[in-house]
């Protein structure tokens, strides 16, 4: 021990040291003496073999970093006399690194794996108060509370992230020191450290937050020996586990086919690893051991020169749990073929065409009006497709703002735009990816935005917003639209080229005034099923007044013949309904009998017009009561009425109610 340290350290105890310590080390040396902390004590305080078996589990993050970070550095520590050590967040030392020589001279002062440099255990030094304050310190040997301490110099950086689900907290990992004889300071060693520590937490962001804020995935850290042909897992995520269906066992450190099955099993994934290759979502089937399943892999490499630091980065999804993950999200297609009703000839010829299209693989367009449908017909083809457990994402591209749809179905990466997710967001074409998507209202899609679909279409792949790399995706789109798209087309708002790829197919459903037999049908239809929901079992409606619904102009299709029902049986429950529940309930006048007709249905427009005509303050309060319900929603208002909303808003005008 050298004379001067020792000289310096009993000067320090027993004058004022607050007047020699800085003011923090100072405070620290006040709590040891307040704790009665003896400064002369000689030896550490040690963890047991089995406290340190759960210290190094619980430290596995930081240790397979750090570990081979400093193993890297290590033979550029030209001096024999100097170590690295390596702390828990708990201040235990985990680990020592330097030549045969600094081993010796720390197991003979007792600095040895296993003891615990907490203030209250081993007094104020440089690696307690580091972590106390989470930052990087040097001491020198004096400043050591200890004596046994007082002729060592230590260089310590604590590692931590600011914690993003709790603002202002700070994790912390533990940290990194440089130690040795009081004779070797250099302050070069503080700079070392911090570079460490930085590098360690960098990876550490990368692992803890990146990914698992999405939906928890697996990831796996590769670290590449390209010369030594060696592949070694140097991190993973204890979901990977489960994502793989495998008994949890040590794979830190082990080669890749502990657990992936060699060539020329799991081809496509050798083949990416061995070039290094940039993936997204890429679907795959993998043998792990001895069991094929279909994962979607991403991969990244990265390499860190400056350390000869090179590897891939892997994130793993089972398919079936992006599935749970989507319909827990977002719900899936719940409508098949059997909840689709009629029986016109017609009709009939539209439901076996979609049963036929659900078999093929190709895009489909459905058109027709409002309400006859569409939306129905696009979960039943999905539902009886071979995608159909898989995900099914609808988009209505009218309900968007137009600089939200891109965002909507493309995602961003973190940071891409003010207020974007810290995270990043899937978008709906990343979510739908082996399943389908239903893109509403197709015809109200942005032409930029028509572009961006049809290179999707060619492609197969697209990038997020913010973003340069190709996401591989696998979707069945399903379109439909309720405007001309050939008019659209002719005026220059809807691509011409897009609409012949989306029109693979093309599913034309008849408007339910072409098909006046399945009124009926449809009218017993919702009756039973308002029955069955409110417990009603009596509901019931005359001859007349089915006659009288059977020839009503329904321009809001079916949707607006089945809130009529509801809305009719709502309003008379407990009567059989007769021809002037439904005059009343739509204010039709008695003496005009405009609409009830037995001739041939009247044309939608003038249908509109004479609606509109015979209603006025009635009508006026059924649009004041149609837009209460529908929370003041245009677009769920003029839905809920069967209009477009073009008219609902002209109706808005008229009636003052804007
Ligand atoms: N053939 C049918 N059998 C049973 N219910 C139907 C049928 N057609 C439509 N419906 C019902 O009518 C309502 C409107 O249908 P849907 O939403 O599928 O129409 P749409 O054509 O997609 O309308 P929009 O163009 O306004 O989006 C829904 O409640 C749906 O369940």
């Amino acid at each position: 021990m050298g004379d001067s340290s020792l000289k310096k350290w009993r000067n320090l105890h027993s004058g004022d040291y607050h007047l020699s310590l800085d003011a923090e080390t100072a405070k620290s040396w006040d709590r040891c003496y307040s704790q009665n902390i003896d400064p002369e004590k000689s030896t550490f305080e040690s963890c047991t073999d089995t406290e340190f078996d759960i210290i190094k589990k619980n430290s596995t993050e930081i240790y397979a970093y750090t570990n081979r970070i400093i193993m890297a550095l290590q033979e550029y520590l030209r001096n024999p006399h100097v170590g690295f050590a390596l702390f828990d967040n708990n201040a235990c030392l985990l680990k020592l690194y330097g030549s045969g020589q600094f081993l010796q001279w720390a197991e003979a002062k007792g600095i040895t794996p296993k003891t615990i440099w907490r203030e209250e255990c081993a007094g104020t030094n440089a690696v307690s108060l580091g972590l106390e304050l989470n930052k990087p310190l040097y001491f020198d040997g004096p400043d050591n509370f200890l004596k046994v301490l007082c002729d060592v110099v230590t260089y310590f950086t604590p590692f931590s992230l600011e914690d993003e689900l709790n603002e202002g907290l700070l994790k912390k990992f533990g940290g990194v020191a440089i130690i040795g004889p009081d004779s070797e300071k250099d302050l070069d060693y503080l700079v070392t450290v911090i570079s460490i520590s930085k590098d360690v937490c960098m990876h550490l962001y990368l692992v803890v937050n990146t990914y698992h804020s999405i939906s928890n995935p697996g990831l796996m850290h590769i670290d590449i020996e390209k010369a030594k042909n060696k592949m070694h897992i140097l991190y993973h995520s204890s979901t990977i586990f489960d994502i793989f269906n495998i008994t949890p066992v040590d794979l830190n450190f082990k080669n890749l086919q502990t657990i992936f099955d060699p060539y020329p099993q799991n081809k496509e994934f050798w083949e990416i690893i061995d070039s290094n290759r940039q993936v997204k979502n890429y679907n795959t089937k993998l043998s792990i051991l001895g069991k094929e399943n279909n994962y979607v892999l991403s991969s990244e490499p990265y390499k860190q020169s400056s350390l000869g630091f090179q590897g891939i980065k892997l994130v793993f999804e089972s398919e079936e749990r992006i599935s749970s993950y989507v319909s827990r999200k977002i719900g899936n297609a719940q409508l098949t073929f059997s909840d689709i009703i009629g029986k016109n000839t017609n009709f009939i010829k539209t439901i076996y065409q979609a049963k036929r299209v659900a078999l093929s693989d190709s895009n489909v367009l459905i058109l027709g009006e409002s309400g006859v449908g569409k939306d129905i017909f696009a979960q039943a083809i999905h539902n009886a497709s071979s995608r159909k457990n898989k995900p099914f994402i609808a988009l209505n591209c009218a309900a968007f703002p137009r600089d939200l749809i891109a965002s909507e179905l493309f995602g961003y990466e973190a940071g891409a735009f003010t207020g974007s997710k810290k995270g990043g967001n899937l978008g709906k074409f990343e979510l739908a990816n082996t399943g389908t998507i239903f893109l509403d209202e197709i015809g109200d899609m942005p032409l930029d935005l028509q572009a961006m679909l049809l290179r999707i279409i060619e492609q197969k792949s697209f990038m997020r917003l913010g973003s340069n790399t190709q996401i591989h995706v696998d979707v069945k789109i399903i379109a439909a639209t309720n405007t001309d798209l050939i008019q659209k087309i002719k005026q220059r708002k809807f691509r011409e080229d897009l609409y012949y790829r989306l029109s693979t197919i093309r599913l034309r459903i008849p408007a339910l005034r072409e098909r006046q037999d399945d009124i009926e049908l449809l009218t017993n239809h919702f009756i039973k099923s308002i029955s069955s929901r409110t417990n009603m079992p009596k509901l019931a409606l005359s001859g007349e007044a089915m006659e009288m619904i059977k020839n009503l102009p329904w321009k809001g299709n079916v949707r607006e013949l089945q809130n009529t029902i509801e809305g009719i049986f709502q309003l008379y429950p407990d009567t059989v309904i007769l021809p002037c529940h439904i005059k009343e309930y739509l204010d039709i006048p008695e003496p005009n009998d405009l609409v009830i007709s037995t001739a041939a249905p009247l044309a939608a427009a003038q249908a509109e017009t004479n609606t509109e005509n015979i209603n006025g303050p009635a009508h006026k309060r059924q649009i004041e009561e149609a837009l209460r319900i529908n929370k003041y929603n245009i677009t769920n208002t003029s839905s809920y009425l069967g209009v477009s909303r073009k008219t609902l808003y002209r109706w808005l005008k008229k009636y003052n109610l804007q």
